[in-house]
């Protein structure tokens, strides 16, 4: 991708990130170093002793932050909404603005730092200049979970065709520079994009989301090191912290908003410049890097989509004793990172039709306590949360409102369950079953085929639930690219990828593991159907 923005610069240098940091105050425990990444492109933060909890490793003045306020451009950049969506666009332009600024802008030593090629998230790889690795690697996305969240980008207003129409509608305003006299390509704002929305962060009402100079060098994983930490009750005119001109008094004599505030907090807050902190939260050994989280339950899709990165998707060959152990480390946390999310997800939409979804989420809004604290009955082996071990087909739902999902351990929500049973109630006119006795009978009879003990036939609203759930599932594989292919074909064609296919290895990453949690899922409804359904029955 061409963006013209670098034309005669030095690689990125970490003494100038340093000397910069230093000239805007921005306090950096001693204990940490800013270090290459391994891949040689990129950076990440370092333990250089034993960091232990509680530990400052950062305070960042806002002043030195990078945002729609604190940027010279003018108004241009603010959006007239204040979505996070919209504000990251206007952060972009203002990004975008320094780079054209060069070593002419006040973030120079900052922004020189930053990765020089665009950040490969997926909804830049149709640029033609995203290349064939690119194109290659978009089919796969197919009926992924990726693609429901490339989707969920674009109804958020962050998708391509939303990024074209900003920058073409900001074009004509952005100013010159000293060094890019002519307006940039589309390609440039891209490439700013890329960076924004990988690395900013929501601060306070009025800067909204920024760029935080070395908080940002932290790489993410779901066992992290650190919290991030801003006060976030600034006035939303000037963004001061401390009291201002704009602010209405209660009836303390303070600002309301400072309010619920301790009086040695306020008085801390009058006094001290107002900062973004990052603690360590878990200690950190000599000698590893330190982590950051950049959210909960991020699922490998997630990464893709919102950071341009899949864990594991390049495993190495193990062929040294250092290696060894680096990559035995690395296989942990991308065990961690597949584990983290939501498994297989499905709209409530895609479950069952409309007026039957808005039924059922009646249904769960009336009565959610009812749905997470299921009683199952005494035979049924139990967790601390009332439901059955790794080894029932059914789960409890996700704390995630709205979402339903197939567990890791190939278990079906209850909310999907719940919700085609009401289908198949309907359908078969069943004034009798109900929920809770239909799942104790399908949990039961499953033990009963892991037991190897005789099966009774389901009754038939659960029979056709189970059969319904069975093509869910079914249909969710077929929907993906190439559905015939095994996990072992999948895993083949990864492994043959040539070495800059990295886009290609991400997506298939993808793929494998997501095939891999249907297949086994659907391998366990098969079962459930072939011995307790109705021997009668060819469709099976
Ligand atoms: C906030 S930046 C972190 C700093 C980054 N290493 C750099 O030098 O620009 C986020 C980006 O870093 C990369 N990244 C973060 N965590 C990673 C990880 N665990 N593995 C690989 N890349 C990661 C991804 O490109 C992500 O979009």
């Amino acid at each position: 991708m061409y963006t013209g923005l670098f034309v005669g610069q030095p690689p990125p240098s970490i003494p100038v990130l340093n000397a910069w940091l230093d000239d805007h105050n921005v306090q950096r425990v001693d204990g940490v170093e800013i270090a290459p990444m391994a891949s040689g492109s990129g950076l990440r933060l370092v333990a250089t002793r034993d960091l232990d909890v509680g530990e400052t490793i950062c305070k960042i003045p806002k002043s030195a932050l990078l945002s729609t306020r604190t940027s010279p451009l003018p108004m241009l950049s603010r959006p007239s909404s204040t979505t996070t969506s919209h504000t990251i666009l206007g952060l972009a332009l203002a990004l975008l603005h320094e780079l054209r600024l060069g070593v002419d802008s006040d973030f120079w030593g900052y922004i020189q730092s930053l990765p020089r090629e665009a950040v490969p998230i997926p909804t830049l790889w149709p640029l033609e200049d995203a290349g064939s690795d690119a194109q290659l690697a978009i089919p796969w996305l197919r009926g992924t979970e990726a693609e429901r969240d490339l989707r969920r980008r674009e109804r958020e207003g962050v998708g391509l065709v939303h990024l074209r129409a900003f920058y073409d509608a900001a074009l004509p305003h952005l100013p010159p520079t000293r060094l890019h006299a002519e307006p940039s390509p589309f390609d440039a704002f891209a490439y700013a994009f890329s960076l924004v929305s990988t690395r900013a962060f929501v601060v306070d009402l009025y800067h909204m989301v920024a760029l935080c100079p070395f908080a940002d060098i932290l790489n993410h994983s779901a066992n992290s090191h650190t919290s991030l930490a801003s006060d976030d009750f600034v006035c939303h005119k000037c963004g001061q912290l401390s009291s201002c001109d704009h602010d209405v008094l209660g009836p303390n004599d303070l600002p309301a908003r400072l309010e619920h505030v301790s009086p040695a907090e306020v008085e801390r807050i009058e006094h001290e410049p107002d900062t973004v902190d990052m603690y360590v939260e878990w200690g950190v050994p000599a000698g590893r890097e330190v982590m950051n989280s950049y959210g909960e339950k991020i699922g490998e899709a997630r990464l893709l989509v919102e950071w341009g990165f899949v864990p594991g998707s390049r495993p190495a060959p193990l062929d040294s004793e250092d290696e060894e152990d680096a990559d035995n480390q690395d296989l942990e946390d991308d065990a961690d990172e597949h584990f983290a999310g939501d498994g297989v997800t499905w709209d409530i939409d895609e479950v069952v039709d409309e007026s039957l979804a808005l039924e059922w989420i009646e249904r769960e809004e009336g009565d959610p306590e009812a749905l997470l604290l299921f009683p199952l009955d005494a035979s049924t082996p139990t967790t601390a949360e009332g439901f059955a071990d790794d080894s029932a087909l059914i789960c409890a739902p996700s704390d995630r409102e709205g979402v339903y999902h197939l567990n890791y351990a190939g278990q079906v929500s209850l909310r999907i369950f719940g919700a085609l049973h009401l289908a198949e109630t309907k359908r078969l006119g069943d004034t009798n079953s109900t929920l809770v006795s239909d799942i104790n009978h399908l949990e039961a009879a499953w033990e009963h085929i892991q037991n190897s003990v005789d099966v009774p036939t389901l009754a038939p609203t659960l029979l056709a639930t189970a059969k319904a759930m069975r093509a869910l599932i079914a249909d969710r594989l077929d929907g993906m690219n190439r559905p015939k292919l095994s996990v072992g074909d999948l895993y083949d064609l990864r492994e043959d990828l040539a070495p800059d296919a990295d886009l290609q290895a991400m997506a298939l990453t993808i793929v494998i593991n997501e095939v891999a949690l249907l297949r086994s899922a659907l391998e366990r409804w098969d079962d459930l159907l072939q011995f307790a359904g109705d021997k009668d029955d060819d469709d099976e």
